[in-house]
């Protein structure tokens, strides 16, 4: 490769191509054009031929190709003339070009080197010769492709290749990539080198690929180091510069050189070593930012976040756990930026509602907590249940008419038990059946409408409360309601709370004006009343009905029922579906001595019978008998139609959903999956909320305080309506009240070590403890509470919690004196001259004036004195003069005690 070509030569020499022709021809030598390459022996001619011009031209000339070259393509093939031409000094310089050879050198090296090697390697000898020895002294350096500053003199090895050292150096050192067509490679097994033996040969090898790589690595000894940068991977030239080493000064050097070896390189050659390695770092660095970019880190861990409206369903009361699961996290990071925002909670907590509000709107998305009534029907379809798609299904071939369901509710006193009790002795079939005798919650009546004969169903748990509660829980029982309100009182507040709470269930009302037996009874006012609220009597001009009784006398009764009838035709489509699997509701239920669990159930539609797998709510179990309201045994239960069910393993509560399943197992599943929900829906419900700072400060102050309250109810309905009254105290922030344990039943032995554990109070609404119980308590010193009356219950619990926020004093006396003689004074007002007849008496005390044993003042001790001087308190026994300020109504005989306020301490 690197023949030199004739305008080459000519450049060199400093004549014309043309005239380099002509000459070789006049020579001999045929030469075709200025491109043709020239053997050896042809440019020794040429150069003899033009002597005066080689000399002259000789130096310049090449350093700027050979700069030029080794640059960009150092290892190539151009080298190996170049050298030739160029002299030993650019190598020397060079050796900065090479380095960038290297990181190219596998290939071109290769070859090239072979070839090339030969020739230029002796022409470059001779030629090298004598710039070596002005510029270098260290002649090593034929190097060829190296164009040599002057400056720099430094000792020229010899171009790797050639030196004969070269090769053990470069045995010695390690030899940087094994790449096949790596000149080093090639060079230190000796082959190449030693066929080199020629020196040129085996060195030019290393000169091209190798040079590069040498160089730099040699030059590090040189204090070139920055040149060598650009050589970067030169390193692996190493091989090259191991020579140096053979020349003697360098020598040191070439250890370095040694280096050669990739990443070694860099240390060798110091900074510029270093940049790679920075660029690496930086790159890393770059994709660290981004990534941080892409989540931001908070409390020191990152999580993919939402854009603001990422839609994340949970349960109620899902844990940490269950929100990492859906964005796909590590639970405990969420826990770490829980904290962060100020609130702790373990990972498998239940967390209510605005915590997981706050977490998802810190990380971008917003959380929705599936609703009961939703998450209920996404349970009941992993069953294969889907009770809306059922009822969507049924066609108009299917549905039966059914009785209406009625709730009757009204203000307190204005007659609603009454009033159910004449409904029931007004039923037509009753009076067969031997009457309704048994109170199950709900009972069926039957009158003859349009000479019909009509069931209609009445819920026996009278007042909004229970309805409220079955709403609550989902469950729309009443298809109307009988608004009661007496005549002789007129529309109150629980008429209204018991109207808007029908209204928002769109359930039509009938209102029944009762009581107009009574003397002062005003039905018409009631109508007029009533019209502010949207409830317009038809003989007013509205769609409402108004029928006037006497719960007590029976009166209008059959009206009522009519009217019931009336409105239902009117608006409300009563059909079900009778011929398929039950599904309904359970209106009450209670625990009972001798037959376990026994639950009212209003079937919606389907038909109930015994032997079913039914569950409601979280209870489950199979229908062993059914009972109606006449304690009469029926085999099955149509849509409307109430019976007691017994068979179930526990207690539902009233507005629990019932279905029946497929079979025992189905129903037992059922129940416990919506037992699991239930109670992670309660635990996120009773959690604690504090902020971790609050947490902290609470904790210090001993300001944590928590009613715990167990309720026992003779029924579930007393028990929901109890609790959520409860519920709905206000207490204020700082203490929380928490109703750990409910249920239908006597209290129990487990009830007191349940409140023994937790500090609980219990509360037993028309029960009593169990055997032994009571003296169970009295021993862990728990205290049960028993009422009849839910709003007693609600009045204490609310004065003990008042009393758990604001500490308690109380009056304590301490002093008495008696006034002796009244003395008038124009600046002081009366002053009172009394004996103190007990304790003390003391300067801005509060007193009380007592005049007969009867308080008629309480003024403030202004001004106390012994005599002219005053005093700061005056003992008993002694006189003193008192002033009371403004309160000017004092009399000889008046008892003055003055008190102070004294906290009870609580127990
Ligand atoms: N004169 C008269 N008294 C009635 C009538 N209806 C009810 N009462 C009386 O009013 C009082 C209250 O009746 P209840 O049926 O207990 O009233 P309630 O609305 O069920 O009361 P609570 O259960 O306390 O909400 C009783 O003393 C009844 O005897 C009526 O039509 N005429």
């Amino acid at each position: 490769m690197a023949k030199p070509r004739v305008h080459e030569i000519a450049k060199e020499l400093g004549v014309s191509s043309k005239d380099l022709i002509g000459k070789l021809n006049e020579l001999g030598e045929y030469v075709k054009g200025p491109s043709s390459t020239l053997e050896a022996p042809v440019v020794r001619k040429a150069r003899e031929a033009f002597p005066a011009a080689k000399t002259a031209s000789a130096a310049p000339a090449p350093a700027k190709p050979a700069a030029a070259k080794p640059a960009v393509k150092p290892g190539a093939p151009k080298p190996g003339p170049k050298p030739a031409s160029a002299p030993a000094e650019p190598v020397a310089e060079k050796p900065a070009a090479p380095a960038p050879a290297a990181s190219k050198p596998g290939p071109r090296p290769g070859p090239k080197p072979a070839q090339a090697a030969e020739k230029p390697a002796e022409q470059a000898a001779p030629a090298a010769e004598k710039p070596a020895a002005k510029a270098a002294p260290k002649p090593g350096a034929p190097k060829p492709n190296v164009p040599l500053p002057s400056d720099m003199p430094r000792p020229r090895p010899r171009p790797a290749g050639n030196n004969p050292f070269s090769d053990r150096s470069a045995g010695p050192r390690p030899r940087p990539r094994p790449g096949g067509n790596n000149p080093f490679q090639a060079n230190r097994p000796g082959p190449r080198p030693g066929g080199g033996g020629a020196g040129g040969g085996g060195g030019r090898p290393g000169a091209p690929g190798g040079a590069r790589p040498g160089a730099p690595s040699g030059t590090p000894g040189r204090g070139f180091g920055p040149r060598p940068v650009g050589g970067q991977g030169g390193p692996g030239g190493a091989g090259g510069p191991g020579r140096p080493g053979g020349f003697g000064g360098p020598g040191g050097r070439p250890a370095p050189g040694g280096r050669g070896r990739g990443g070694g390189t860099a240390g060798a050659f110091g900074r510029a070593g270093g940049k790679p390695v920075r660029g690496r770092k930086s790159k890393r660095a770059k994709r660290a930012e981004y990534e941080q970019q892409q989540a931001p880190a908070i409390g020191g861990v990152q999580i993919p976040r939402g854009d603001g409206s990422t839609l994340i369903r949970l349960r109620r009361g899902a844990t940490l756990t269950d929100f990492a699961e859906k964005i796909d996290v590590n639970p405990a990071s969420l826990v770490t930026v829980l904290f962060h925002l100020g609130e702790m909670a373990t990972a498998t907590q239940s967390l209510d509602e605005g915590t997981f509000e706050a977490l998802g709107s810190e990380l971008g998305y917003v959380i929705q907590i599936v609703s009961p009534e939703e998450e209920d029907r996404e349970l009941l379809e992993d069953f294969n249940i889907d009770i809306e798609a059922e009822l969507a299904a049924e066609t108009d071939e299917e549905l039966e008419a059914r009785a209406p369901i009625v709730t009757v509710m009204g203000h307190v006193d204005h007659g609603k038990t009454r009033l159910l009790d004449s409904i029931r002795k007004a039923d037509v079939i009753s009076g067969e059946a031997g009457g309704i005798t048994q109170h199950i919650g709900a009972y069926q009546v039957h009158t003859t409408h349009e000479g019909n004969d009509r069931a209609i169903t009445f819920i026996d748990t009278p007042g909004h409360e229970a309805f409220t509660a079955m709403r609550a829980r989902g469950a729309k029982v009443t298809d109307i309601a009988i608004l009661v309100v007496a005549a002789d009182d007129g529309v109150m507040p629980q008429t209204i709370e018991a109207l808007n709470h029908a209204q928002a269930a769109n359930v039509p009302i009938v209102v029944a004006v009762n009581k107009v037996d009574k003397e002062g009874a005003n039905p018409a006012k009631i109508r007029q009343q009533l019209t502010e609220y949207n409830l317009v009597a038809e003989e007013y001009g509205g769609d409402t009905m108004f029928v006037d009784v006497s719960a007590l006398k029976g009166q209008g009764i059959d009206s009522l029922l009519e009217a019931v009838l009336l409105t239902a035709d009117a608006g409300l489509d009563l059909r079900a579906n009778p011929n398929k699997d039950a599904r309904g509701v359970a209106v009450e239920a209670h625990l009972d001595k001798g037959r376990g669990a026994v639950a009212t159930v209003l079937v919606n539609s389907g038909t109930l019978k015994v032997g079913d797998a039914i569950v409601a709510g979280t209870a489950y179990g199979r229908v062993r008998a059914m009972f109606d309201e006449h304690d009469n045994q029926v085999s099955e239960a149509t849509p409307a139609r109430p019976v007691m069910v017994i068979g179930l393993t526990s207690v539902p509560r009233a507005g629990d959903t019932f279905l029946v399943a497929d079979d025992d197992r189905t129903a037992r599943q059922i129940a416990e999956k919506r037992e699991a929900a239930e109670r992670a829906a309660q635990l996120a419900k009773r959690r604690k909320r504090i902020s971790l700072e609050d947490f902290n400060k609470a904790l210090e102050e001993g300001k944590v305080d928590t009613l715990n309250l167990i309720i026992k109810g003779d029924v579930s309905g007393a028990v929901e309506a109890l609790e959520d009254a409860l519920l709905q105290i206000d207490v204020g922030d700082e203490v929380d009240l928490r109703i750990i344990h409910r249920g239908v039943g006597a209290v129990t032995q487990n009830d007191v070590n349940l409140a023994t554990v937790d500090n609980a109070i219990i509360i037993g609404f028309n029960v009593r403890p169990a055997e032994r119980v009571q003296e169970l308590a009295d021993r862990e010193g728990v205290d049960m509470r028993f009422y009849s009356v839910i709003y007693r219950a609600l009045e204490d619990v609310e004065a003990s919690l008042k009393g758990m926020l604001k500490p308690e004093f109380e009056e304590k006396q301490v002093g008495g004196a008696e006034i002796m003689e009244i003395f008038r004074s124009s600046k002081f007002g009366n002053i009172a001259g009394s004996l103190v007849r007990t304790g003390v008496i003391r300067r801005n005390a509060k007193a009380k004036v007592v005049r007969n044993g009867v308080v008629i003042g309480e003024p403030t001790i202004e001004t106390l004195r012994r005599f002219k001087d005053d005093a700061t308190e005056v003992r008993d026994g002694y006189e003193c003069g008192i002033g009371l300020g403004k309160f000017n109504d004092i009399q000889v005989g008046d008892i003055i005690e003055t008190f102070e306020m004294v906290e009870i301490p609580r127990s």
